[in-house]
């Protein structure tokens, strides 16, 4: 991996010190995850919406998110694109994600320590007192102590995000949280780095967004990196409009509804007595969509496959024949109220649109998508936006991750629908076998990277930003590197020679030109250092590829 970017190596007690472990942070929006690095998997892993009541501003934690209180209403910080939309409910989330199954820097109460979760009798109290956290008591103590200040931060980031929300992190992290040192890493990156490739194209399956990254020699390309709305969420909403246009319509009641139910045979009526709730008691309309969305989950992890026998599902000229269809295998789904029937096609028609638009279902609340939205279409632009000597490498290193490629033939059919929009080069699909591994790929790279020795030269020290101020994480953690480069050359001042380091960051090919936007000499000596920003170095660069800078 390049070290493009840096500039001198913190010192160890800036960053903390080989001893303490950094904190690698991973929001989604559909799950947040938070653990230490050098771990195999994060510790923490917190569902990203939340509820709030007339007395409750944030509720966290399966727990009590799950449990109906009058009024309350769900909640996400993310924005659609999996940016962070309201920093001051993120911020929230995450001090809850760290706190709740983290070791805490201070003695905490064991109320408010997750560990605690499901020890009723030793608290004394429901689990409402973990779950609603008393976060403003607690931030009390967390001005005097912060809340990481001894473990360094590396928090994830989508390929798309703003450098606005990049300084805002490393505000948080160490105004907020007195983390003693930063870094901010792409997640398509890091998930590449997860899988030991450091050129890949990484295709990450999450809840609102399914993203393409070219990784090249551990950065990622800029150009390259798409995301489309068809993913995990997307599938959901298709399943349920599949359940509306049922004949006769399936209705999902959520388990809380629920009191008690009797066996009935496939395709009958439910017998379920449901339970009261006035409209005092009521929660809010958002609370029963989450409680249906978890019924709708269940559905795709037991039912839902992608077809993979040969072609789309829809075929060019009407579909598979109904013969065809009627020959493969069914399977059966009980919803809470006890209603259950057998699937046949219905496996496959709300998965299907993820790579051919026109079996996409439809509703005023859920508009069509284009072909340009589908998976093969955002891959197909992605490769061709790079490079064309790299697009092979890409292709035969493609790595799928996120949990809504756990969806059964989901690398099958990536495989089939790459290979067939690509003719010449090998097309291979790396797709973890590890459950986790390919659910928290990015936080498991983050994990590997911030435990590398040499990974501490590249931390964002408090001392730094104290000095730069916030937009020092635009200059260091590169948003956009295209190809960089390092050589170690000599470099001569005032008649002496010193043996220095260059860094060549943001080097974008055009044809067989080269521009480097950014030259950093440094050295680990004396004080030695010279920053050139945004000069075109045609000449001195032509040719040039990654280490092709002779010593
Ligand atoms: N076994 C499974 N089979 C099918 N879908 C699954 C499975 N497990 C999780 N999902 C779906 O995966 C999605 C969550 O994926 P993931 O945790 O990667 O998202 P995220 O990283 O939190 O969100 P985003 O990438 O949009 O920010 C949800 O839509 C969920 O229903």
């Amino acid at each position: 991996m390049s070290i493009a970017g840096n500039t001198t190596a913190p010192k160890a007690e800036e960053y903390g010190g080989d001893e303490i472990s950094a904190l690698i942070l991973d929001p989604g929006s559909s799950t947040t995850r938070a653990g230490f690095a050098g771990e195999d998997t994060p510790k923490s892993v917190i569902n990203t919406n939340y509820g709030r009541t007339a007395k409750t501003s944030y509720i966290f934690g399966d727990e009590s998110l799950h449990r109906p209180q009058p009024g309350m209403e769900i909640l996400n910080p993310m924005a659609a694109d999996g940016t962070v939309e309201d920093w001051d409910a993120a911020v929230k989330l995450w001090e809850y994600a760290i706190r709740s199954r983290l070791t805490s820097p201070k003695q905490s109460s064991p109320k408010a320590n997750g560990l605690n979760d499901h020890n009723d009798e030793a608290n004394g109290k429901q689990e409402t007192n973990v779950d609603a956290m008393e976060i403003d008591q607690e931030a009390d103590e967390d001005k005097e102590f912060g809340l990481l200040y001894e473990n360094p931060l590396l928090i994830t980031e989508p390929a798309w995000n703003t450098p606005r929300n990049r300084e805002r992190a490393i505000q948080i992290a160490i105004e907020q949280w007195d983390c003693p040192a930063f870094w901010i890493a792409k997640t398509g990156v890091l998930a590449a780095f997860a899988t030991g490739k450091p050129t890949a194209l990484v295709i990450d399956m999450g809840a609102r967004s399914t993203s393409v990254t070219p990784v090249h020699d551990g950065m990622h390309l800029k150009k390259g990196s798409l995301r489309t709305s068809l993913a995990g969420d997307f599938v959901s909403s298709q399943v349920r409009l599949q359940f509306n246009e049922a004949k006769p319509p399936i209705t999902i009641t959520p388990h809380y509804l629920v009191s008690s139910k009797q066996p009935v045979e496939a395709g009958q009526p439910a017998l379920a007595t449901l339970r009261p709730f006035t409209a005092e008691t009521e929660p809010h309309p958002s609370f029963r969509r989450l409680q249906e969305n978890r019924v709708i989950h269940e559905f795709k992890e037991s039912v839902v496959e992608l077809w993979n026998r040969g072609g789309k599902l829809l075929g060019s000229t009407g579909g598979v024949p109904n013969e065809e269809l009627a020959r493969e295998p069914i399977r059966p789904f009980e919803f809470p109220d006890g209603f259950n029937q057998v699937f046949g096609v219905e496996q496959y028609r709300p998965v299907e649109a993820l790579f051919d638009h026109r079996a996409a279902l439809t509703s005023d609340e859920y508009p069509p998508p284009t072909a340009e939205m589908t998976i093969t279409e955002v891959v197909k632009k992605s490769v061709n936006a790079v490079d064309v000597d790299l697009r092979g490498h890409l292709l035969s290193n493609i790595v799928l991750t996120g949990a809504s490629s756990l969806l059964r033939g989901a690398s099958d059919r990536t495989l089939a629908e790459i290979t067939s929009a690509f003719t010449g080069p090998r097309v291979r699909v790396n797709a973890p076998g590890n459950l986790y591994e390919r659910k928290y790929a990015s936080w498991i790279g983050g994990s590997i990277l911030a435990s590398l020795g040499t990974f501490h030269q590249m931390w964002i020290s408090k001392k730094e930003y104290e000095e730069s101020g916030p937009n020092i994480v635009e200059k260091r953690c590169k948003s956009s590197s295209s190809q960089g480069f390092e050589a170690s050359v000599q470099y001569t001042d005032e008649g002496g020679f010193f043996n220095c380091h260059l860094v060549v960051d943001g080097v974008f090919r055009n044809g067989a030109s080269c521009y480097a936007v950014s030259i950093t000499f440094y050295t680990k000596g004396e004080k030695l250092r010279k920053q050139f920003d945004s000069i075109a170095r045609e000449q001195e660069l032509q040719g040039a590829s990654s280490y092709g800078i002779p010593n």
